[in-house]
């Protein structure tokens, strides 16, 4: 559920260095996401500066002469020939740049030093994408993540911050608790540090319950978890695949990291085994570190998953990119080793019927073995289910099962567990041919002859 108030627009600006070593292309279509990372926040991008420059100014990102240019931007009315997407009923000269945006993770002195020569707040890459992780975090974990994450960030940067503020501002924000001879900037590292440490406590406490609740799933199903994870770049489609392969209503949006938790929702309609679906966090290119490491374990479930869903974005002329992304930071967490199907989502995206087929024999050259579809067609979701069943029944195997009169009321069970392929009524009692996980059938045998050869008698008895 979104709790979003609908807030009056904001402005922004964008600004960028473009090193030598970057193409135009990778250039631009990072710029094109910084303005959908800002349109998630609820800004819209008026404008982008760019500069050509061997390396970032160590003093604030940008040169002198671009400086004095988006600090004119930022403080005289602005024409409607200078905006890019100019909201039309709007008079350009009363919009009020909220923030300049840098597609870069800058250093604290260098946020500082350009906030003050351009005459607005700045915020990076990096700050940009945790914003919206805090937003959009949702369960208790995600938010402990989220937190670690900004304050490893909000660290130096506070101290910065203080620095600049001299004496008087330390004076002013010093607060009580402050040991004797200890400074303001180390009370706060004492006080950031306990606190993540704190945080970490807890995470690790419910990392502990969410693998007893998992032990428990496991015991209580009696197999190896049938488990497929959806993973993949921010905005590929994740959700919506999972709501398409299990009939749940987990949530879809046209906006960066809508999903910051994993969930996990059976296959649908139900198979032999039955197969778990979970959706995971997306994946963008730079993620903060300190990102990384707080969904880890987030991540760490498909590590859990025996097969991995890899969704792609076919219709993103950028989604080559987005793929490595996505490749590096499996292999990272070491789920390189899991089996993995590409599935290229939105080729109803691409245009007319032509060039569709032509963009899906292409990725079938390219990436062999891959699924190509939209997730948006309910019989390329129902094939890539087949795909994906058809990957758990390769370990089934056949066998018999006698139930007996006496014990009809497991003959749900059976149904659930195995899949039955011929059913006949003999005269102690109703006999399966049956298709199943060795374990599941172990298990069944067991139910149906509890123990030993001695309690069979028993059983019969009952
Ligand atoms: N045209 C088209 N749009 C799609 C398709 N699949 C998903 N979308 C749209 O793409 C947007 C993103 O979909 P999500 O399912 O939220 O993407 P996600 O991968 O879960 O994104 P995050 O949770 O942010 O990582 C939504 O607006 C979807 O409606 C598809 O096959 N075709
Ligand atoms: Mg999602």
């Amino acid at each position: 559920m979104q709790t979003e108030v609908k807030e009056k627009p904001r402005y922004a600006i964008v600004a960028s260095v473009q090193l030598p070593d970057v193409s135009d292309v990778e250039f631009e279509a990072s710029l094109t996401e910084l303005s959908e990372l800002a349109k998630t926040l609820g800004f819209q991008v008026v404008h982008t500066f760019v500069q050509k420059r061997n390396s970032f100014d160590r003093t604030a990102y940008l040169g002198v002469g671009k400086l004095e240019e988006i600090h004119m931007f930022v403080n005289r009315g602005l024409r409607a020939d200078e905006l890019e997407h100019a909201p039309p009923q709007l008079d350009p000269s009363a919009i009020e740049i909220d923030v300049l945006l840098v597609d870069h993770e800058i250093s604290p002195s260098q946020a500082r030093n350009l906030e003050l020569a351009v005459g607005c707040e700045v915020m990076d890459r990096t700050m940009v994408i945790l914003e919206i992780f805090h937003r959009n975090a949702r369960s208790r974990a995600a938010r402990a993540q989220v937190e670690i994450a900004r304050l490893g960030y909000m660290a130096p940067r506070l101290r910065e911050a203080a620095k600049l503020a001299g004496p008087q501002g330390r004076q002013r924000s010093g607060m009580g608790g402050r040991g004797a001879g200890e400074s303001h900037t180390e009370l706060d590292r004492r006080k950031v540090r306990d606190r993540i440490a704190e945080l970490q406590r807890e995470i690790l406490a419910m990392e502990l319950e969410r693998k007893t609740q998992r032990a428990r799933r496991l015991e209580r199903q009696g197999q190896g978890l049938a488990g497929v994870s959806l993973v993949g770049y921010t905005n590929a489609g994740k959700s919506t695949l999972m709501r398409a392969l299990t009939g749940s209503e987990v949530l879809v949006a046209n906006k960066l990291f809508a999903t910051l938790d994993t969930t996990v929702r059976a296959i649908y309609p139900e198979s032999v085994p039955r197969v778990l679906v979970s959706d995971t966090v997306g994946f963008i290119k730079n993620l903060p570190h300190g990102l990384v490491a707080s969904f880890k374990s987030t991540l760490e479930e498909a590590l859990d998953a025996a097969l991995l869903l890899h969704v792609i974005d076919a219709s993103d002329p950028g989604f080559e990119r987005q793929l490595e992304v996505t490749d590096t930071v499996l292999q990272e967490i070491g789920a390189d080793e899991v089996p993995r199907i590409r599935v290229f989502n939105k080729i109803d995206h691409i245009g007319d019927e032509a060039a569709e087929a032509a963009w899906t024999a292409e990725l079938q050259q390219r990436y062999p073995g891959c699924v190509v579809m939209s997730a948006r067609r309910p019989a390329e979701v129902a094939a890539l289910r087949e795909r994906i069943v058809s990957f758990f029944q390769q370990d089934l195997v056949e066998d018999e099962v006698l139930l007996p009169w006496s014990a009809q009321q497991l003959r749900g069970e059976i149904y659930s567990q195995c899949q039955v392929l011929e059913e006949r009524a003999e005269e102690e009692g109703s006999w399966f041919r049956v298709r199943g996980e060795p374990e599941q059938l172990r298990r069944l045998h067991e139910q149906l002859n509890p123990g030993s050869q001695g309690r069979e008698k028993e059983y019969w008895e009952v």
